[in-house]
């Protein structure tokens, strides 16, 4: 391996189950060069439900292996898009962070579960591929997430804002990352992100997305509901902590059933516990951060982000007006962290995961050329 800047594809497979980002950047594994290049390839529906018909899987089946495979060749064909798009050639590229399909996340039980067929990517692509990021962090005690908020700080260290400061992802799950003035570091999941919302859009739009927050806009939110999701003891646990995506969607729907909601008034409310989670998190944070940086498509609904402004006080922004690309940001962190691995840096420290002392994690996958 070179000792300078390395360039990395990296990808994600988020829980919204929406498809596959890919983002090219250059790294040596502590700084960043943004390339500006990404790629998004939307699962098709059926795929989509295949997927979805593997969350809660504990343990390996042979029919989810053949899902596997299937949204491995999705990732094949977003590799093949983005290096056409970027005009980089696959010698070129010294890595691929492939994060995969989180099916089943259970930290407390020593279980994460990303699917994902690493050395049929690393094969197709002729790229070494990383994958298998959360194992180690898991096993050594830690919760396996988030583990975004190392190259949340390795950008922000550029970004000439003032601190303390969040880094705020919203998809289908929502996660925060405070940065402190002495880069301390502060991690967590903060609730359900927009999955909820989106499964409700599904039930009754046949399309799992409220496009810029139009329905939840038109809607009235139930308080009720709210307070009595916020009743769930996740909110007071103290950080690090994360979720699995499925996690409180059976309370969720159940209040939202009771409360027996039209499609835009179940928007407003689904909508309005997403914010009321995050906000619950600040209780948790060292500092009132000065700021808050919100990336991930979450950020495009704008009944969200006018309640998080509303709410929080202090001025809340998409990342975009760093220059950084909120759609990309998860799949560039994934090519960081693959590099990271290259180079035995720690990809989760005890702020982010809990994990006892940094952690180093991932798992190479080399060409059979190359091994
Ligand atoms: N134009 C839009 N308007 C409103 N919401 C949007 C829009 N575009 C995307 N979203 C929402 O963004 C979410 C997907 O964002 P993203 O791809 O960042 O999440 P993910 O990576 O799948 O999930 P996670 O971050 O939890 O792993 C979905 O919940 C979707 O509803
Ligand atoms: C187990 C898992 O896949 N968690 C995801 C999910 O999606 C958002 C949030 O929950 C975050 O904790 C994590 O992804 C990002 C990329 C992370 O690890 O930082």
């Amino acid at each position: 391996m070179t000792d300078g800047w390395i360039k990395a594809i990296g990808m994600m497979s988020g829980t919204s189950l929406d498809g596959v980002d890919a983002a090219l950047i250059e790294t040596d594994g502590i700084e960043v060069r943004r390339t500006g290049h990404s790629v998004f390839v939307a699962y098709d529906a059926s795929l989509r439900e295949r997927m979805r018909a593997c969350f809660g899987n504990r343990a390996a089946t042979n029919s989810e292996q053949v899902v596997a495979d299937d949204l491995t060749d999705v990732h094949v064909n977003a590799v093949n898009m983005l290096l056409e798009k970027s005009g980089v050639v696959a010698a070129e590229v010294g890595v691929i962070g492939f994060h995969g399909q989180t099916v089943f996340h259970e930290p407390a039980s020593g279980i994460t579960r990303q699917i994902g067929t690493p050395y049929m990517l690393a094969e197709k692509t002729g790229i070494p591929v990383v994958a298998d990021f959360r194992l180690a962090d898991v096993a050594a005690g830690g919760e396996g997430a988030p583990l975004a908020p190392v190259y949340h700080a390795a950008l922000m260290k550029s970004a000439g804002v003032e601190m303390p400061v969040a880094v705020l992802n919203i998809g289908g799950v929502s996660n925060v990352t405070w940065i402190g003035p002495d880069d301390a570091l502060l991690a967590f999941d903060c609730g359900p992100g927009n999955a909820r919302l989106d499964d409700w859009m599904l039930r009754h739009t046949g399309t799992p997305v409220d496009m810029n927050g139009a329905t939840a806009s038109s809607g009235q939110a139930d308080p009720m509901v709210e307070v009595k999701f916020l009743e769930d003891p996740y909110f007071d646990r103290v950080p690090p902590k994360s979720l699995d995506r499925e996690d409180m969607a059976a309370t969720i729907d159940g209040l939202v059933a009771e409360a027996k909601l039209s499609m835009a008034d179940g928007a407003a409310t689904l909508a309005n516990c997403t914010v009321a989670a995050i906000v619950a998190g600040v209780n948790h944070l060292p500092a009132a951060p000065k700021g808050w940086f919100v990336c991930g498509g979450g950020r495009h609904n704008q009944y969200v982000m006018a309640q998080l402004q509303e709410r929080l006080g202090v001025p809340v922004k998409s990342v975009d007006v760093l220059d950084w690309d909120g759609d990309a940001v998860e799949a560039e962190c994934f090519g960081y962290l693959a590099v990271r691995h290259l180079r035995d840096l720690p990809l989760s420290f005890p702020g982010t995961t809990g994990v006892a002392e940094p952690c180093c994690g991932g798992k190479l996958y080399q060409t059979k050329k190359a091994a």
